[in-house]
C-alpha cells in the first residue's frame, strides 16, 4: 500500500509542528521518520494514521484521496510506544480480540493466532497474561494483535522507547525479520539514529517539523545535504578556518569543513599537504582505535581507525602526527 503525503500543514495555537511535509512511501517498504524530540514526527504519523486532522495537505493511500477518511477506512495499525494490551485477557485472546469483534468463526481465530504467535516468536506463552510478561515481550504481541487485522499498513510510533536498550536492540532485528516475512508497508516513529538506520530502507529526517533529507541509510550517512544531516547522523569533526591548515582545499577561507572522524590519513612522518597536529589522547578499542587531535590553533579532531593501522601509528599523547581529510563536506552558511 503506498502513501502519498502532499504539503501536509499542521498548527497547534502559534506553533507550527509540520510544515509543508510531502513523502512517498513505497508499497511493502520500512520507513523511518527520524529526528530531534518535537520534530514533528508523532503529529505526521498520526496525520497518516487519521487520528489528528492537517490544516492543508493531503494524504494519499494507493492513489486514493485518504485525507477525510477515518481511521477503520484508511486500513491502517497502530501500535504505540507503550504497549496498550488488555491486561484481563490473556495473549491468545488480546492478539484475537479485533477477530472476535468481526466475528470470525472460531477455526479461523484459532489458524490466525497460532500463525502469528509463531511470527512473534511467542508460542508457547499465549495462555499467559500481560503482567506475566517482559516488555519486549508485550510490544510484540502488541505487534501481532495489530497484524491480526491484516492492516494494509502498520504504524509504529516509538514501539520500542520504553524499552531497555539490550532489549531495543534485539527487537530491531526481529522487526527487520518480520518485516521481511509480512511485507506489511510499515512506518515508525524513532529519534534512535542508529535504530533508524539499522532497521529501515529509507529514512525520512525531520527537523522543526520539516523534511530535511530522505534517502537510503547508506545516502543519508554518505551524502547529508545539510549541516543538520552532517551532524545528527553518525559523528563529525567540524574545522573552522580549514584552508589555513590544508591550502589545498578548496573552499573559501571563511569555510567550515565536516568530517567523519574515519575520513581522515595520518602519517607518523611529515608529508607535503599534511598538516601538523599532536595526539591528547589515544584508546584502544579493540575492534579499531580512538584518538583526539589537536590541529596547530588547538582545533580538536577525532579518529578512528581500524587496529592495523592504530597500532602501525603507535598513537600516544603528545605524540607529533600529520594529518589531511580525506572526504569533507561543505555547507552552504545560514544567514
Ligand atoms: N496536541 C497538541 N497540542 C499542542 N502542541 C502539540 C500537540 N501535539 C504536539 N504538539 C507540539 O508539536 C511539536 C511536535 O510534536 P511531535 O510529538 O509531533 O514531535 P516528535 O518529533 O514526535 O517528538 P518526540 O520524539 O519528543 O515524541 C512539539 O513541540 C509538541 O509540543
Amino acid at each position: 500500500m503506498s502513501i502519498l503525503v502532499q504539503d501536509i500543514t499542521k498548527q497547534f495555537g502559534d506553533f507550527l509542528a509540520v510544515d509543508r511535509v510531502s513523502l512517498t512511501v513505497e508499497s511493502g517498504s520500512l520507513v523511518a521518520l527520524l529526528g530531534p524530540s518535537g520534530s514533528g514526527k508523532s503529529t505526521l504519523l498520526r496525520i497518516m494514521a487519521g487520528l489528528e486532522k492537517s490544516d492543508h495537505g493531503q494524504i494519499w493511500i494507493e492513489n486514493e484521496d485518504a485525507t477525510y477518511r477515518s481511521v477503520q477506512e484508511r486500513q491502517i495499525g497502530f501500535v504505540f510506544q507503550h504497549y496498550a494490551l488488555f491486561k484481563h485477557l490473556t495473549v491468545r485472546n488480546n492478539i484475537a480480540f479485533g477477530l472476535n469483534i468481526r466475528k470470525a468463526s472460531k477455526s479461523l481465530v484459532k489458524q490466525k493466532v497460532d500463525e502469528l504467535l509463531d511470527l512473534i516468536q511467542l508460542r508457547g506463552l499465549g495462555d499467559r497474561y500481560p503482567s506475566q510478561l517482559s516488555g519486549g515481550q508485550r510490544q510484540r504481541v502488541a505487534l501481532a494483535r495489530s497484524l491480526a487485522a491484516q492492516p494494509k499498513t502498520l504504524l509504529l510510533d516509538e514501539p520500542f522507547g520504553a524499552l531497555d536498550a539490550k532489549v531495543r536492540k534485539e527487537l530491531r532485528t526481529w522487526l527487520r525479520q518480520l518485516h521481511e516475512q509480512v511485507h506489511v508497508t510499515t512506518i515508525f516513529v524513532t529519534h534512535d539514529q542508529e535504530e533508524a538506520m539499522e532497521v529501515a530502507d529509507r529514512v525520512v529526517i525531520m527537523n522543526n517539523g520539516r523534511v530535511e533529507q530522505i534517502g537510503t541509510p547508506a545516502e543519508i550517512y554518505d551524502n547529508p545535504t545539510s549541516e543538520f544531516v552532517m551532524r545528527f547522523i553518525g559523528e563529525t569533526n567540524v574545522i573552522s578556518g580549514a584552508r589555513r591548515h590544508f591550502p589545498d582545499l578548496e573552499i573559501a577561507d571563511h569555510h567550515q569543513v565536516f568530517l567523519r572522524p574515519h575520513d581522515l590519513a595520518i602519517r607518523a612522518e611529515p608529508e607535503e599537504t599534511f598538516a601538523p597536529a599532536t595526539v591528547s589522547y589515544a584508546f584502544n578499542l579493540g575492534r579499531e582505535g580512538h584518538a583526539e587531535l589537536l590541529l596547530q590553533d588547538n582545533q580538536k579532531i577525532v579518529v578512528k581507525l581500524d587496529r592495523d593501522r592504530f597500532d602501525s601509528l603507535s598513537l600516544y599523547p603528545q605524540k607529533e602526527v600529520y594529518v589531511k581529510p580525506l572526504k569533507t563536506k561543505i555547507f552552504a552558511e545560514v544567514a
